[in-house]
Formats: structure tokens, sequence, C-alpha cells
């Protein structure tokens, strides 16, 4: 792998924070910043209405991030910004409120001394790659080192898929093996030498958060200002007004709900019901004669091989304790489980939990459930192929470092003709193994031969 350039770090900023602010990469990792508020509350709206607000957060994470690279390195880090699905949505809503949030996070980063190199709002199937990437690369899937100081190419089929959930959208990535018959969802490299084909597709307003706002959305009754919610633990109840309801273009507005009002949530604590409600926002019948497909009439070659599942499939399974590589069975009987659980009980079983995860991870497990298996067609064995994981190699796995490794050609789109340095090592050690050896031999064979005279001395004697 090429080593990263050492002293250089990189913070990317982006999408809906988790509210866990900067994590404390060493120099010349990637460092990724989060930059918008938890999406469970205003989300990127409120940057729409107020597009200096984004560049006042930026400042708290890049502040932070100062705080971990050397003052005499941060004059030459490179440095850049990608916005994810929460700007393409806003891009969708107002390309002028967009603009003015990216120009005030620039102009926020120029205020450092960094090597500012652009601020951009990455594509879908972008986002997915990048994931990819940087998976690939952490697990050292692409290309080796050998013993011999070569560096092999591994076979694309030993490459790893990659399931992001986001806030706002939801990325799959895989090598399918096979030809991809929509262009739209190929991403070709070359790294390293070697050509990639690889699908990937993101799933617009099908990340977490926007998905728990249509469910809640599509459990609404016309002309009723109540709304049972059975994902919602019994006892929880919650008002929201109907605009932070329909406030992005996921959630289309009825045509009833001209006027502002206030709606009461009411958990039910059902999870069958939980289950059939989540299982009604997607379409997994619609799809063109003679293709296979992901959902929503999505082109999708069936899945193959393992896959790591990251960012909120992470966090959620993480809380239910399921990231051990747990059987389906497991997995379906601690989500129905957990959805029992009432309001009460749950906040005295997790008395520090962040009280808007803990109402909503009923639902975000039924969530990963149905998007992994009747979405992307996982059964009960390929289940047993998905790594739900935060990190690899103790770094974080998301499209920021990909994205970073691209930008900063950290990944030749050639092979490292020879690894002189290294290969050099590698004879000076093979070399002085055998002089060891060598001299291991030539002592044996000398104290072999004092001993035998000693013994014929000592016959004499
Ligand atoms: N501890 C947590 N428990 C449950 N959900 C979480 C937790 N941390 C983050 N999430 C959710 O996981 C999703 C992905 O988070 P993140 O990777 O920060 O989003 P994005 O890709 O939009 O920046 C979001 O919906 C976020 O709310």
């Amino acid at each position: 792998m090429a080593p990263a350039k050492s002293g250089h770090q990189v913070c990317s900023c982006c999408g809906h924070s988790a509210g866990d602010g900067c994590p404390h990469p060493q120099p010349g990792q990637s460092h990724r910043c989060f930059s918008t508020p938890q999406d469970q509350g205003p989300g990127i709206s409120s940057y729409a209405d107020d597009p200096t607000k984004a560049g006042t957060s930026l400042k708290v994470c890049l502040d932070k991030a100062m705080t971990v690279i050397p003052a005499k390195q941060q004059k030459e880090t490179p440095t850049y910004l990608g916005a994810t699905a929460g700007m393409r949505l806003l891009r969708e809503q107002n390309s002028t409120k967009a603009d003015q949030v990216l120009a005030e996070v620039s102009k926020a980063i120029q205020e450092y001394s960094v090597d500012f190199r652009g601020a951009r709002v990455l594509t879908g199937n972008d986002e997915g790659s990048f994931g990819w990437i940087t998976v690939n690369y952490l697990l050292q899937t692409l290309i080796k080192f050998s013993f011999t100081g070569e560096w092999i190419h591994l076979p694309a089929a030993d490459t790893v898929g990659a399931l992001d959930l986001g806030g706002a959208s939801t990325q799959i990535a895989f090598f399918p093996g096979r030809t991809i018959e929509d262009n739209s969802t190929q991403a070709l490299f070359k790294l390293y030498g070697s050509n990639y084909s690889i699908y990937t597709h993101s799933y617009l307003c099908y990340g977490q958060n926007q998905v728990l706002k249509k469910l809640i959305a599509s459990l609404r009754e016309d002309n009723v200002t109540s709304i049972s919610h059975p994902c919602y633990p019994k006892g929880y109840q919650m008002n929201i007004t109907t605009a932070s309801l329909y406030d992005s273009p996921c959630i289309p507005a009825p045509s009833t709900s001209a006027q502002n009002k206030t709606l009461t949530v009411v958990g039910m604590g059902m999870p069958a019901k939980c289950r059939s409600a989540i299982q009604q926002l997607f379409n997994f019948t619609a799809c063109r004669p003679n293709k296979t497909c992901g959902f929503n009439g999505v082109y999708q070659p069936p899945e193959r091989g393992q896959f790591y599942a990251f960012s909120g499939y992470y966090s959620v399974f993480h809380f239910l304790n399921l990231t051990s590589g747990q059987p389906l069975s497991t997995v379906n009987t601690t989500i129905w489980d957990f959805c029992y659980k009432n309001w009460k009980e749950l906040q005295e079983e997790f008395p520090g939990q962040d009280r808007t995860y803990l109402r909503n991870y009923c639902a975000a497990g039924f969530y990963i459930l149905t998007i992994l298996m009747q979405g992307y067609k996982f059964d009960n064995q390929t289940w047993q192929n998905i790594h739900f994981r935060q990190q690899v190699a103790n770094t974080d796995v998301g499209w920021s470092l990909g994205y970073m490794l691209n930008l900063t050609n950290m990944i030749p789109a050639e092979v490292p003709s020879k690894a002189k340095g290294q290969k050099f090592v590698f004879w000076i050690i093979t070399m002085l193994i055998v002089g060891l050896l060598l001299a291991l031999v030539l002592w044996s064979i000398v104290a072999l031969t004092y001993q035998r005279q000693f013994a014929n001395y000592e016959t004499i004697l």
C-alpha cells in the first residue's frame, strides 16, 4: 500500500453528525470532521435557513483538527471538504442556498492556515465508490507486499463490498464479477495498474434519518393530529410540527397540510406492525424484465463475496450487540425483543444513551434487516458474509478516506514499480540469515573436530 504522506492530514467535513466530534488520528491519516447538526433535530435545513451556521459549526471541528496537526505541518496539509446526501437534497430543494452553504464553509476553512483545495458535493456513486476504496485499501485486498519484496496483485474477486448507511442516503458497492448491465451503476477505476469494474448505487432518501421521517409521514392519517407509531416504545410520546416533517424533498407534503400544525406521535411498541410499516416504504417488485434488482426498480447484479457494513449499520447493530457475526435468527429475536421494551424500561436499562437514538433503535433495526434481506437480497447463508464494522486497521471506515486517497493520488494508477528500499532491506536480511547459518555450520564443524581430537588425546593418555 502506498504509505500515507507523513504529516499530511485531511479533514473532510460532511453529512449528518452523530454528535461524536472529531476522532484523533495520527498525522498521515485522514481526519474526518462532522459539521452538520444532528438530522434528528433541525438537520441540514437549519443551514439552509442560515448558511453562516455551517461555517460556525465547521470552525468547531477545524479547531479540533488543528490541535492534532503539528503546527509546522499545518500549512502544507491538504484539506478538502466533501459534502454528501444532505447537501444533495438541499441542492435539489434550493441550489442557491446550497451554493451559499458551500461558500460559507469554504470561507471558514480559508481562515485556517492549511492548504485548502476546495469544497465539493459528491455524487451518490462517488460516495459508494470511495467507501469501497476505503475498505479495500484498509484491508489490503487490492495489492500486498510479498516476503520477497514484490508488490503482488490480488484478484478482484478477493475485494469486499461496502455497505454504507448515512443519514440521508445509503450506498452499496461491490465487485460483481460479471457484466454490469446498467452503465449508471458502474464505476471504473485503475488502481495499482489493475482495472476494476464496480457496481455502485446510492439510494437518496434511504438514509436512516430520512427513512425514519418518511415512516412517521406514512403513519399519519388525514386530518388526525395524533400518530400511533408501532416502532416507538410504549409510553413514549413526542410532538412534531408538520413543517419539520415535510422539510425535505424525500417527504412530499400532502396537499391538505398547507398550514403548520403540531402532531403528537405516540409509541405503541408493536414489532410486527413496525416491520410491516417499514416494508411499505420500499417497492420490492418493480424491476425491468429479465433483470435483477435491488429495490424501487434499481438494477443490481446478484450480490457476491464478503461485505463490510459501516456508519449507521454499525452504530445500530453495535448498540444491539449484534456485531459479532450472530446468525439471522438471533438478530431477528434481538430486534423483536428490543421493540417490546417500554420507554421506562429502556431509560432505566440504558441511562446514558441519547434519547433520540434510543427511541429509534427498534425501527432502525428492522430497517437494516429489511434493506439487507429484501432490498439487496442477502439470504440466510449470505447473511454470514456481512461484517458490521466501524473500523478496519484502527481507522474509521467511510467514504472520506477513499476521497482523500483519490484526491491526493495516494493510490497510484500503476503498481509501484519496485519497492527499492524495501527490496534492499529484504536482501540484507536474507544475507544476514545465510551468513549466520554459515557461521553456525562452521562453528559446529570446528567444535566437532576439537572434540574428536581431545577424545583421541585422552585415549592415548
Ligand atoms: N450512536 C448511534 N446510534 C444510532 N445511530 C447513530 C449513532 N451514531 C450515528 N447514527 C446514525 O447513523 C447514521 C449515519 O451517520 P453518519 O455516518 O454520521 O451520517 P452521514 O453519512 O449522513 O454523515 C445517521 O442516521 C446517524 O444519525
